[in-house]
């Protein structure tokens, strides 16, 4: 019999130590070394888990700039990815805006440059007709699948198949925050072309040197692709990410009841904005019933948000058209109208009545500034991908306008924020509720810190993938996301404290994560789309699931 607690292994020497996901570099024991082969090919000195982590961690504290600490610890990622995370779990809140936003935004865009080890897969339209072929070229088992086409990344626009980026960036916090074994998730770029022109004049450029593909051969390749993966993978969860505003809702409503998937840009981005709203909601002594909320950029989060905070409402009584009066939805072109012609139909549900809107807002476009000035929102969510448009005299209008403006500056990355937290705190005397997408650092004001909430939809994604490892939940529904809303408020400090933070802190992430995932999980037994199983049992699942990143014992496989 073998020992249920070893790892089994049929690479040895060389290629065992090429193995990220087995290697365990000077961690090799004695015994190990001598069983599979590797003395000679390691220093002599055996180091543990531990002393590796504070060699690895100078090695990152050394580098000089952020990107060259992201390009540090892909590269550890691709060696040994058992102490990436271990490092990552230790020094989580330092590590996170290198490997995730900010910093893995200049990764998507120098990616080409940066590129040195395959990871994931790569389709391109060229190749199509191969597309079970490729898939089977990964590995057999795989859970957790983060797609991108790279047409809008963060708000840096197309970065053709440097999206990959983010899809790395992603899964990592999957396994990191949500505990998903890391060799159970795939990272995919769909390369449909690019029309970044400064990629398609790059020597370097690695993807497919062509202009975007037109919809009708778009919409055919992605479905290509869907059903290939359905054919391998039929249990898998599939996250959407930074798909263009044309293309993210359409896939989003296509695919949703044919395979468990979501958008995490309009799903996930919106359950955290929404638990964020709730908690500032808390902290103010104000209703979300009785707020009206201004967007700027109605685009695929915009507009998702929008449609939370709706179900929200009207899950606390408001009737649908009641809470949908309570949006304005600004975008390039102004205010979202009944009059407006040229809308995406996700827009249409979201326009204001002309006829019912104060005088000076009718016959013109009306602007965020206009909206404030005659509406008065108590809450402005900035998802425009544009910096600076959140202005020092629509900030101060938001100050005079209310006691508590509630102010989230939600672009990404830090180059595209529409307005700094510092600039907020100031210009709002130190009375504006304020969240950012980006991490930002503690805002001091008059002798005071004000700590900056970091509405991003990591707080949801990672608890998504875990409630469906340990439901196996086979659909993400509304009622689901609700659930990781209402956990997440919950889970806030300002839940018990009006002065708390507006969410938890990133030390206690992955507490957070585990409680989405059970209350999420419950909910998919009670909407019958996974087995209906006790809390308690759920619990021991998901505890069964989380992987650590520990070393176990490596032997070699008998055949
Ligand atoms: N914090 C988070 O977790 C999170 C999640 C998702 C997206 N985002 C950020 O939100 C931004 C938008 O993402 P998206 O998926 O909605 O993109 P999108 O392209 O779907 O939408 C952006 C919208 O902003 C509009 N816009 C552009 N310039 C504008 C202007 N000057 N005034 C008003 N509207 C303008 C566009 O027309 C578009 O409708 C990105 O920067 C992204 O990084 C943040
Ligand atoms: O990637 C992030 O940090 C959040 C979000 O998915 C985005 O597109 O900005
Ligand atoms: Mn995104």
């Amino acid at each position: 019999m073998q020992p249920v607690d070893h790892t089994y292994t049929a690479l040895n020497g060389r290629l065992l130590l090429e193995n990220s996901l087995l290697n365990k570099g000077t961690a090799f024991t004695h015994e190990e070394r001598t069983e599979l082969d590797l003395h000679g090919l390691l220093p002599p000195r055996i180091e543990t888990l531990e002393e590796q982590c504070h060699r690895a961690y100078k090695s990152f504290s050394i580098k000089p700039t952020p990107i060259l600490k992201h390009i540090y610890l892909r590269a550890l990622q691709d060696t040994n990815e058992t102490l990436f995370y271990a490092l990552l779990q230790r020094h989580l809140q330092e590590v996170l805006p290198i490997i995730y936003t900010p910093v893995v935004g200049q990764a998507c865009q120098r990616f080409s440059d940066l590129y040195r080890r395959p990871r994931g897969l790569f389709i391109a339209y060229p190749d199509r007709e191969h597309m079970d072929a490729m898939l089977a070229n990964f590995r057999r088992n795989v859970e957790v699948i983060v797609v991108t086409d790279g047409e809008r990344v963060l708000g840096l626009g197309d970065q053709g198949i440097g999206g990959m980026g983010i899809c790395i960036g992603k899964l990592s916090l999957y396994s990191a925050v949500g505990g998903v074994t890391p060799n159970l998730t795939l990272p995919i770029t769909l390369d449909c072309g690019t029309n970044n022109q400064e990629l398609l004049d790059d020597p370097n450029y690695l993807g497919w040197r062509h202009n975007r593909i037109d919809d009708d051969a778009y919409y055919e390749f992605v479905d290509m692709f869907i059903q290939a993966v359905k054919r391998r993978w039929p249990n898998v969860l599939l996250q959407f990410e930074d798909f263009a505003i044309h293309h993210a809702t359409p896939l989003l409503e296509k695919y949703r009841d044919e395979i468990c998937s979501f958008n995490d840009d309009i799903q996930g981005t919106a359950a955290v904005a929404a638990g964020t709203l709730l908690s500032a909601a808390q902290s103010i002594g104000k209703s979300i019933t009785d707020m009206r909320v201004a967007f700027l950029g109605a685009g695929s989060s915009g507009c998702g948000i929008a449609e939370q905070i709706i179900r929200l409402m009207v899950n606390r009584g408001l009737s649908d058209e009641e809470a949908r009066s309570r949006f304005y939805m600004v975008d390039r072109h102004g205010l979202l109208t009944d009059n407006m012609t040229e809308l995406h139909t996700f827009q249409q549900k979201l326009v204001q009545q002309s006829a019912s809107l104060p005088d000076a807002l009718q016959n013109q476009s009306a602007f965020l500034k206009d909206v404030v000035e005659h509406i008065k929102p108590d809450v402005i969510i900035g998802v425009s991908g544009q910096p600076g448009l959140f202005t020092q005299e629509i900030v101060e209008m938001m100050a005079r306008n209310h006691e508590r403006p509630i102010i989230f500056a939600l672009s990404n990355p830090i180059s595209q924020v529409e307005a700094t937290p510092e600039d907020i705190i100031h210009w709002t005397e130190g009375r504006a509720v304020v969240a950012t997408g980006s991490p930002f650092a503690p805002v001091e004001y008059n002798g005071r810190q004000y700590p900056i909430a970091q509405c991003n939809n990591i707080y949801i994604f990672p608890g998504l993938g875990l409630s469906v490892m340990a439901s196996g939940a086979t659909r993400i529904s509304d009622g689901m996301l609700d659930k990781a809303v209402e956990t997440l408020a919950k889970a806030a400090p300002s839940a018990m404290d009006p002065n708390g933070a507006l969410l938890p802190s990133m030390e206690n992430i992955q507490q957070v994560t585990r409680d989405i995932a059970l209350y999420v999980a419950m909910q998919s037994g009670a909407e019958g789309l996974s087995p209906e199983l006790s809390e308690e049992e759920l619990k021991n699942r998901i505890q069964a699931r989380f992987w650590e990143p520990t070393y176990r014992r490596m032997a070699r496989t008998v055949v």
